[in-house]
């Protein structure tokens, strides 16, 4: 784990200078004891036993335990027994002290040899106090060294080893070394044999490799393994094909040294010896390509990809977001159902670790949207320029409105930096296809046109953050202070190691036999007291250990970046569009969410806990990563001021909103968007609209003959609420009730939400809600409450704010904490000021525009017949003329459902009553209509277009 770090704090702890530890003091106690039964058989002497042993003895049973806590380190059973064996012999001679006679005048040779003693003694307490001083000198230099900057510590060792393959080439290649280059390339050969001389090339690419990269413990073993593996696999094939051309093994020193050396013939003689040359090579072959894929991490079934993924790049291709192949070798996870069973699959979701989401996914094979190398985009982006000589800088006053874009009719005022420039200049909206037809379904207004000619922003935009640290001398004072706490307690534990994350460090301790754990949850207040901060937080045991986790925050705290968390290799090999970078864990690890997966969110922190900072990163992460072909958005921004910056990204469905009336309506929205995609489904057999998708691509599924429709790919629909307390207060029944549809079942039909609230109560985050968005996410709340609505557990009440959070994805038990990953204000202007440049947005008509609800607040009367009312009402209020007659011929509706309609009217004061054969008298006019249907209809007609 990356941050994992195995502590010396239980030498320090129980070291000499630190308040004795718990084991020293149960030490003591057991020594008293001791003396006092040795001296039972012998009262005269036990008074004078107990009262001598006071003192002197007493010091030294309290350290021995010590000392033995910091050589054997962790077992409070060897400390405890190390302690017994000590008081054993202070019980030993201290009776034989008390008991002894008084002793007569010594002889001049016995004072001789006892001030000899004592001289020697003192020499050597001497000796061993300045080796003890000189060690612990060494020993603080190496935790200092540790302190150095990790950046530094690889630099270091980079140049170590290029100065080593210099030496190793000067001696194995042209052999003028001196002594130390032959006496290395004697060693090299004899280790490695003749494929020993490609070492040096290989140092140096260690070294490149050092110095371009950051550490990454978690695939270290991975990478020696595959290292030695390939080692074995090419010293060993050297070694049997040299035996089998020589026709017989290479026995002496120097034959082996022209074959594969110590390591060739350490597997390949074996395998000559049982198999014969043939099958032993083919063994060692796949003994090497095994090799291969550890120290590449890649995966067998990945290997095709890789490949066409490496010649893309070296041919300087780029695939298209809507390439056919895109998504191709991405299996459905849905359709197969979620792999989250278990709380303890929370790792599944560290990418830092190793493990990055379902492993069922093999989202490593998709290649789509791949960026094109720095040097590309800087060559296209020159192209460009010499193409488009309107790119060129204009001297014209830049508008107040920021960048103009550049459209197909509009020339652009203001040019972006080179870095932001687009590589490909095109229409930014592509024609769109004919209006779907009225009569049948319509895919809605969703087309996918904005596609091919759509580049992701640069990476670059990102800013990375300074290397993690491992270990700071705040955590060395952390780690004395819970020590000292347990001490004072009389506990018997100890701080044995602890995890490093940017935020917290969990420092682990581990409880001697029949401690009750609750003896330390049971300090809490006091840990906090000792290290100064009210966020601490306990964890009995952490998931998965045999320890009790403390999770201190860091007063050095380090802040994440979400350019490090996007950057981190497992995130980008998950090419999914709806990946989004959360931040860092405990240990260290970057953490990920794939909101196609969680499927719905809730976030939820009271303010200042860095929820702005969550929904921010989650935009940034998808402009970064998707194109509007992709992933749609709704956004609803009640607050006015919290999405502002997105304003006008083409992945947009609508304007942000901003009015909670139209955002239940864009809610109602989804839900017949939800439908309609369903129906698709249906209809071809489906069960995921990925599965849609991917037919549609491949042209098995085209829209029925004699339709107007032209299927294309549904894109994801992602709805985010930053403030569900506002929604909630306005249209509270609309708003739940739209919420559970959508995440009762849109998650097949592509569609997901994003719930944010800093008043997560009862009634904002009602049960209904809760049931349906399964997973969490909490920044500080201000009480224990809050934490249990959000998280359904304590625990988010103790974060530290600042995006400290706990995230509690679907289906696990333990949250995990993470510190949020940020994003600067000025770096989210930059991807949107790309983004735009990109594409303009497409809205989809009527998405805010309120539906009528034939079942809401009808009067009963009216019962099934309120479309048909309305469109009497219409017709007789505009002519002004009260006729069944002409409602029978225009409504083509029989008389007595044309009378019954009259009758409606009439009882709602609209037209007067029946005078036989006359028309009626109608009672309102043409303006009054409006206010009359939005009576009619329950208040959803004549809500204004804008606030
Ligand atoms: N992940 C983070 N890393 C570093 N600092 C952060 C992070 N998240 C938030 N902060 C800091 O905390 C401050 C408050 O964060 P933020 O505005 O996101 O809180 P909030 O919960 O949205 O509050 P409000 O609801 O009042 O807007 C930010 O200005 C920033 O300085």
């Amino acid at each position: 784990m990356a941050g994992k770090t195995s502590a010396s704090p239980r030498p320090r702890s129980g070291g000499e200078g630190s308040p004795a530890t718990p084991r020293a003091r149960t030490a003591v106690g057991k020594s008293s004891t001791g003396s006092a039964k040795s001296a039972a058989g012998k009262p005269a002497a036990a008074k004078a036993a107990t009262t001598k042993a006071g003192s002197k003895p007493r010091t030294t049973t309290a350290r021995t335990p010590a000392r033995a806590t910091a050589a054997k380190g962790a077992s409070g059973r060897t400390a405890q027994s190390a302690g017994a064996r000590s008081s054993n012999r202070a019980a030993a001679t201290r009776p034989g002290r008390a008991v002894a006679p008084a002793p007569s005048r010594p002889s001049v040779p016995s004072r001789i040899g006892r001030g000899l003693g004592r001289g020697i003694g003192a020499v050597w307490r001497l000796l061993a106090k300045g080796v003890g001083s000189m060690v612990r000198t060494v020993g603080r230099s190496a935790v200092a060294a540790r302190d150095l900057d990790a950046a530094h510590r690889r630099d270091g060792l980079a140049l170590g080893l290029v100065a080593l393959a210099v030496i190793c080439a000067i001696g194995s290649w042209f052999h003028a070394a001196g002594p130390v280059g032959h006496v290395i390339d004697l060693s090299v050969a004899t280790l490695f044999g003749a494929p020993g001389v490609i070492l040096p090339a290989l140092l140096l690419a260690g070294a490149v490799v050092l110095m371009r990269t950051q550490g990454d413990r978690e695939h270290r073993t991975r990478r020696i393994l595959g290292g030695l593996f390939l080692t074995l696999s090419v010293t060993g094939t050297f070694e049997v094909v040299h035996s089998a051309s020589l026709h017989g093994a290479a026995d002496s020193a120097q034959a082996r040294r022209s074959a594969g050396g110590a390591a060739g013939w350490l597997l390949g003689r074996p395998l000559d010896a049982g198999v014969t040359a043939a099958p032993a090579v083919v063994l060692l072959v796949l003994l090497g390509i095994f090799g291969l894929l550890l120290l590449t991490g890649t995966a067998m079934r990945d290997v095709p990809a890789a490949i066409r993924d490496a010649l893309g790049r070296i041919q300087g291709e780029r695939r298209e977001p809507d390439d056919d192949q895109a998504y191709d070798s991405y299996d459905d996870p849905y359709g197969t159902g979620d792999e989250f069973v278990d709380g303890d699959l929370a790792d599944d979701y560290r990418v830092g670790g190793s493990v990055a989401l379902d492993e069922n996914v093999d989202l490593a094979a998709t290649t789509r949207l791949r960026r094109p190398s720095k040097r590309r985009q800087a060559a296209d982006a020159e192209h460009t320029a010499a193409i488009l000589p309107a790119f060129e800088p204009v001297t014209a006053p830049l508008p107040a409105a920021g960048p103009v874009l550049p459209t197909d009719d509009a020339q652009p005022t203001e040019v972006l930096p080179a870095r932001l420039r687009p590589r490909v200049i095109k229409p930014a909206v592509e024609e769109t296809p004919a209006p779907a037809s009225v009569a049948e379904p319509t895919q809605l207004t969703l087309d996918t046109a904005i596609d091919g000619t759509y580049q992701l922003p640069p990476t670059s935009i990102l800013k990375l953050g300074a290397p993690p640290k491992l270990q700071t001398a705040a955590n060395n004072e952390v780690i004395e202070r819970i020590s000292r706490v347990l001490a004072e307690f009389k506990i018997d534990a100890a701080v044995t190691g602890f995890t490093r994350g940017p935020t917290v460090t969990r420092y682990e301790v581990e409880v001697g036999p029949g401690v009750k754990v609750e003896a330390i949850t049971r300090l809490t207040r006091n840990i906090a007291y000792a290290v100064a901060s009210e966020h601490v937080r306990l964890l009995a045991p952490i998931p998965g250990k045999s320890a009790v986790g403390i999770e201190v925050p860091n007063i050095d705290r380090e802040m994440v970046r979400l350019g490090d968390v996007l950057a981190a290799p497992e995130s980008r090999k998950d090419q999914h569009p709806l990946v989004i970078g959360l931040g860092k864990d405990v240990e260290g690890g970057f953490v990920t969410a794939n909101l196609a997966k969680t499927p719905h969110l809730l976030v939820a922190g009271a303010t200042g806990s860095g929820k702005s900072s969550f929904v921010n990163s989650m935009l940034v992460s998808l402009l970064q990563r998707a194109s509007p072909a992709e992933v749609r958005m709704v956004l609803i921004d009640p607050k006015m001021v919290e999405l502002t910056p997105y304003e006008g990204i083409p992945h947009l469905i609508t304007p942000i909103i901003t009015n909670p009336k139209k955002a239940a309506a864009a809610l109602a929205w989804l839900v017949e968007e939800m439908e309609q995609r369903y129906t698709d489904m249906l209809a071809h057999g489906v069960r995921h609209v990925d599965d849609f998708n991917k037919k549609v691509r491949s042209g098995q599924i085209t829209a029925p003959p004699g339709s107007e429709r032209v299927y294309r790919p549904y894109p994801y629909i992602l709805g985010i609420i930053d403030e569900l307390a506002d929604l909630m207060m306005t249209a509270p029944r609309d708003v739940e009730d739209a919420i559970v549809r959508i995440t009762q079942k849109a998650r097949a039909a592509g569609i997901h939400l994003v719930l944010a609230t800093q008043r997560p109560s009862v009634d904002v985050v009602t049960g209904l809600i809760k049931t349906n968005v399964p997973s969490r996410l909490a920044f500080a709340t201000s009480s224990l409450t809050d934490s249990r609505v959000i998280l359904d557990q304590p625990g988010a009440e103790k974060l530290s704010g600042m995006g400290d959070g706990l995230y509690l994805p679907m289906g696990v038990r333990n949250a995990i904490r993470i510190q949020g990953a940020y994003v600067s204000d000025e770096e989210i202007a930059e991807v949107v000021a790309f983004a735009k440049t990109q594409a303009e947005p497409e809205y989809a008509e009527n998405v805010t525009v309120p539906k009528p609800d034939p079942s809401k607040n009808v009067d009963p009367d009216i019962g099934g017949d309120l479309d048909e009312l309305i469109e009497a009402i219409n017709l007789v209020v505009t002519s002004q003329l009260g006729s069944t007659s002409m409602l029978q011929r225009k409504l083509r509706v029989g008389f007595a459902k044309a009378g019954r309609l009259m009758d409606l009217m009439e009882t709602r004061g609209i037209v007067g009553p029946s005078e036989g054969s006359k028309a009626r008298e109608v009672l309102v006019k043409t303006d009054e209509l409006d206010s009359i249907l939005m009576t009619l209809t329950g208040g959803t007609e004549g809500v204004p277009d804008e606030i």
